[in-house]
């Protein structure tokens, strides 16, 4: 049974696919204060939150089972990703629900904001009649200055044109090609807040956007600028804006979000000239529907162990992507496991090296298949190793992964190598996935082989002479285990040789030991792939 909490409102409707499944058990507890979190949350397999609960280190060392968070939004900044990846917890966003939702409201901000609707409403209510102290100031043909030209900026982009505004935008990880096709002009932070009359910001807060617009840049803006923040509190420094409007320099701003939530102590929320709403740019009834389905199926299938997307800690690959490369994971998990069983010492380097078709595609995923694999068998019961925290894994424990693609032709349509370097030794493996027949491993540290890696498998490295591999089956047989498939390879008569004799159900360690004394026998190792 997997449980999952839900901590922040998020639509029923869309949690109907969980709640319909045999397996899953779905809890609602909103409003938890920080202390009840930490005392529930150990129960739970799943969490689901919105940008209220805070999904900190502590919740996570407190969250013994955790598996997955899905938050219904776009922002991850309330969850501690760096701390859920090294747990090996994977966190999935929706990253689409929203879009049109915060668009939508960041122009509507924008609006109320150009012509002091907020202010002027609230005096009408109040009884005043005040048609001289709210004239605004038009949109058509005022340049509006972006920041972060994502999803949500796009589409205030288009709304922007649409009222003939210019807009420039900010974003240095835009490309001049995908602005040339938004219809927009790219400029620097600088030159986007130098000419902007509006300024609106839609980028992630992040170490790098930590205020972004801070003191400086106030400076550099022109004198009546309006400013819109309905992305994250702390892209613009709060108190370098309250400045900047007593000074006259921002003539309004609009803020949907707050560097802290809520802003009761911010003096922002009391002042004349800022527009305030408390964090509704994802609350309409569409937006909110569909995060939740789009999370809610996210993690289904992530508990159901199919592919899935938007995982913000791990590579998401599109479906026909994920398909190409499947059958690579199963290799690349295998071809992990059989190396870690048959390596001594404590590993240095791993190097995984692609050729073939495979170069082209996403080949993140099958690294880390590899190192789950690798690392599974020799952290053991230290803890989980999963493909969010397999990279992160190998790098605390100083290990150095190398991944290369290579143009090298092996006679396989795709050839994945994986080379481990311990102190004391090194292994090589080649494998491939065969059409029709699966995943092979087609060299064993120099030798050609073609071993199909499934099931128990005895692995012996020995001297090429007569009668080994008898004496061998002989102990087997008098032990009662019975050999089902056998691979031999050499590179020599009388070389260096190697065997994999599978086995229908594991053996007594002792009898592995017994065998290693066989003459001749150099290694022998039990692997379970
Ligand atoms: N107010 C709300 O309720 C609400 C709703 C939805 C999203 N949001 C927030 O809006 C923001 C944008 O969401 P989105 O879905 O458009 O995200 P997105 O990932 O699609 O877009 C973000 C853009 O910011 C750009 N960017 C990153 N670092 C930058 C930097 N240093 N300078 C300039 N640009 C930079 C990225 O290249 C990207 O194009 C996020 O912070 C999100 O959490 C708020
Ligand atoms: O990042 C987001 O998706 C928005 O800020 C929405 O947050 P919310 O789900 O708490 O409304």
């Amino acid at each position: 049974m997997h449980k999952i909490l839900v901590s922040d409102p998020i639509s029923e409707v869309g949690l109907t696919k969980l709640r319909e499944a045999a397996d899953i058990q779905i809890d609602v507890k909103t409003d938890l204060s920080q202390t009840e979190l930490l005392e529930i949350i150990g129960d739970y397999q799943g969490l689901f939150v919105r940008s209220q609960t805070k999904v900190t280190a502590e919740v996570l060392a407190a969250a013994k089972q955790l598996k997955v968070i899905g938050r219904a939004g776009v922002g991850v900044d309330n969850i501690d990703v760096k701390a859920a990846t090294e747990r090996g917890i994977v966190v999935i966003n929706a990253p689409d629900g929203n879009t049109i939702s915060a668009a939508e409201h960041s122009f509507a901000m924008l609006i109320a904001m150009a012509r002091w609707i907020p202010q002027a409403h609230q005096d009408l209510k109040q009884g005043e009649w005040n048609r001289k102290k709210y004239v605004g100031v038009e949109l058509n043909r005022k340049v509006l200055g972006i920041v972060g030209m994502g999803r949500i900026g796009s589409e205030v982009a288009k709304r922007a044109k649409a009222f003939n505004m210019n807009v420039i935008c900010y974003d240095p990880y835009l490309t001049s090609e995908r602005a040339e096709q938004l219809g927009i002009a790219l400029g620097t932070l600088e030159e986007v807040i130098k000419q902007a009359d509006f300024i609106t910001v839609h980028t992630p807060l992040t170490k790098e956007t930590k205020y972004l617009i801070d003191t400086p840049q106030f400076f550099m803006m022109k004198k009546g600028v309006r400013i819109i923040n309905c992305a994250r509190g702390g892209i613009i420094r709060e108190e370098a804006l309250l400045d900047a409007l007593d000074k006259g320099i921002v003539a309004g701003a609009a803020l949907d979000v707050y560097e802290q939530e809520p802003p009761m102590e911010s003096p922002l929320r009391q002042h004349p000239k800022v527009v305030t709403t408390p964090h509704l740019g994802a609350s309409t009834e569409e937006a909110q529907l569909n995060v939740a389905i789009d999370v809610a199926e996210e993690v289904y299938h992530f508990l159901k162990n199919e592919p899935f997307r938007n995982a913000v800690n791990m590579p998401s690959l599109p479906l026909d992507m994920l398909n190409h490369v499947r059958p690579y994971l199963q290799l690349a998990e295998r071809m992990g496991r059989l190396v870690a069983n048959v390596i001594l010492g404590a590993i240095e380097k791993i190097e995984i090296t692609y050729s073939g078709d495979i170069i082209d595609k996403e080949i993140d995923i099958i690294t880390r298949t590899v190192l789950k694999g690798i690392l599974s068998v020799h952290l053991g019961s230290v803890g989980e190793v999963n493909d969010v925290n397999a990279p992160i894994l190998a790098k605390s424990r100083g290990i150095a992964v190398v991944e290369s693609r290579s143009n090298k032709s092996h006679g396989f349509t795709n050839l994945v190598t994986v080379n481990v370097k311990t102190n004391h030794e090194e292994k090589h493996l080649a494998g491939t996935v065969l059409n029709g027949y699966g995943a092979r491993i087609v060299n064993y540290n120099g030798f050609t082989v073609d071993l199909s890696p499934e099931g128990n498998i005895l692995v012996m490295e020995h001297i090429d002479q007569p009668g080994i591999i008898g004496r061998i089956g002989t102990a087997l047989g008098n032990a009662r285990v019975n050999i089902a498939t056998m691979q031999v390879g050499r590179n020599q008569v009388g070389g260096k040789a190697i065997a994999f004799l599978g086995i229908d159900h594991p053996v007594e360690n002792e009898l592995i030991d017994k065998i290693k004394f066989v003459q001749g026998v150099q290694n022998l190792f039990q692997v379970d792939l």
